[in-house]
């Protein structure tokens, strides 16, 4: 890890609750950093994920974005590579089931750190998780994703099945600010988007329809 950077801390985060922004496929590093710049202060946690860019242009990414989420106090998750968090001293990191073993990514990034787990629309895999040490649970994708147009599909009732596991349940997939309450209600803490506020025609007006979806909501 580089020490010169110390992680947001337990002190410094928000809650695991609320708007959790997904960067979306941009290889203009400048333009990344502008476009997450406008929505990051309504974004409970920022997730850096880049599909089409090299691992140089990820590192360089995920470098630039963390001071600007350390000033917005917004905890920054690398999505696929724990070990590109660890060199960054970001906060965590999102393992899908092709991402490695959830297991040594929390022993490699620490107690404190946030590692998320895609459950998709699997219970089991949700348990088994949790098990190892996530800090959140994913299930998706609820609504066709235009981002991700093949991902499986899952219902609302994953997230009430999931709720023993005692911790925080994150809905992703094709979710919109009209579609995002019944996710919230059925037990969603937080919402995952990419399209829903970077492709929107104003994404600071987007992501305040998300946080909205939680005001009042238990
Ligand atoms: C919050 C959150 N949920 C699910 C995913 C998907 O992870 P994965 O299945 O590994 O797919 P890719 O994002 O790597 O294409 C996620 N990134 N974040
Ligand atoms: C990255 C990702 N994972 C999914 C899953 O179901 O696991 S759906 C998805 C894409 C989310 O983007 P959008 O908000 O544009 O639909
Ligand atoms: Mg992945």
């Amino acid at each position: 890890m580089n020490s010169r950077r110390p992680r947001a801390g337990h002190a410094a985060r928000r809650s695991l609750r609320g708007l959790y922004l997904l960067t979306p496929d941009e290889n203009d590093t400048a333009r990344l950093l502008a476009r997450v710049r406008t929505v990051i202060t309504q974004a409970a946690l920022l997730q850096y994920r880049n599909k089409v860019a090299d691992d140089a242009l990820r590192r360089e990414q995920a470098t630039a974005l963390l001071p600007l989420c350390r000033e917005a106090g917004v905890p920054l998750v690398v999505n696929d590579d724990w070990r590109l968090a660890t060199d960054i001293g970001a906060d965590g990191a999102h393992l899908g089931e092709d991402d490695g073993a959830l297991r040594e990514a929390r022993r490699a990034l620490g107690r404190d750190a946030i590692v998320g787990a895609s459950c998709y629309d699997d219970i089991a895999r949700a348990e088994a998780a949790a098990a190892a040490g996530a800090s959140y649970l994913a299930f998706g994708a609820f609504f066709p994703s235009p981002t991700k147009p093949a991902a499986r599909r899952a219902t609302p009732e994953l997230l009430a099945a999931s709720a023993r596991f005692g911790l925080p349940r994150v809905a992703i997939g094709g979710i919109t600010p009209d579609n995002a309450r019944q996710l919230v209600a059925a037990g969603a803490d937080m919402v995952a988007v990419i399209s829903g506020v970077f492709d929107a025609p104003d994404p600071v007006a987007a992501a305040r329809a998300y946080r909205a979806c939680f005001v009042g909501a238990s």
